[in-house]
């Protein structure tokens, strides 16, 4: 029988049991998200008059569009609690408010000075300056604001995987104390940064994000006799690439982020 994967959650449980082998799964689970949100974004042209220039969006502040956008949306998800859930990070940290709705108590798994590794700002300016360019194409049809409903998807699936890192810096640590805490101690960042790589399991990242872009994102035909040259909606060799540019060297920042606060 077929077996579903539920969730991808990790610290929601009331009986939380980290291990390297189930945070793995998560982010496994997270690609389909990520692969998804880059197809749909490629829909629509970059548009970077909305993400280039700033207006007078919000009571006397200027904001390009997506900004003003993230901003709102990010208020509205906090007042129904999403920012106390350990796994997701907000882009806007000064805009939070507390959340108004009864929220899920969720278990204590990380060090209290997790809440302070938020590298959303440089993922901010990664995601519209390098990576974007890179998978949509150049153009404009004036779409700003179904572009920037389809940014938000893409940066906080991305946000969401990246920041994964505390999680799993957290289960290396509880693994082998012995071999981060000196380095911990020592703040010796290189020597976290080559405890905590493992290249086999990076090579695996970036060949099955290819081939998942390569399945969800190639153009689907009925009729027999049209065997020509596939053609997919976001370039597979280009979600790897995006994955091992960035994604996994900016999880691995917080990874060593994480890790230089676990024993204050
Ligand atoms: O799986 C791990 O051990 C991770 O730390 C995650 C990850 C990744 O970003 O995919 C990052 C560093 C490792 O070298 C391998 C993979």
């Amino acid at each position: 029988m077929a077996r579903v994967v539920e969730s991808d959650s990790v610290s929601g449980g009331s009986d939380v049991l980290l291990s390297l082998d189930s945070i793995r799964e998560s982010l496994i689970r997270q690609e389909d998200t990520i692969v998804f949100t880059l197809i749909e974004r490629a829909n629509f042209p970059l548009n970077s008059p909305a993400f280039e220039e700033s207006l007078c969006l919000d009571s006397g502040n200027s904001s390009s569009l997506p900004e003003f956008f993230v901003r709102e949306i990010e208020t509205l998800q906090a007042k129904i609690g999403r920012y106390e859930d350990p796994e997701e990070n907000p882009f806007f940290l000064d805009n939070i408010p507390p959340s108004v709705y009864p929220t899920h108590k969720y278990p204590p798994v990380l060090h209290p000075k997790a809440l302070s590794v938020n590298i959303n700002k440089r993922i901010w300016d990664t995601y519209f300056k390098e990576m974007l360019p890179l998978f949509v194409k150049p153009g404009d049809d004036g779409k700003y604001a179904s572009t920037a409903a389809s940014d938000l998807a893409c940066l906080q699936a991305i946000s969401r995987r990246i920041h994964f890192g505390k999680f799993v810096a957290e289960v290396k640590f509880r693994d082998a104390p012995q071999d981060y805490e000196p380095a911990i101690r020592a703040k010796d960042t290189e020597a976290l940064m080559k405890l905590l790589t493992f290249e086999k399991v990076e090579e695996m990242v970036k060949k099955r994000v290819q081939k998942k872009a390569e399945t969800f994102g190639q153009e689907v035909k009925c009729s027999s006799g049209e065997e020509s040259e596939r053609k997919y909606k976001v370039d597979p060799l280009l979600v790897s690439r995006i994955y091992g540019e960035w994604l996994i060297p900016l999880t691995k920042i917080v990874e060593v982020e994480y890790l230089l606060r676990r024993l204050d």
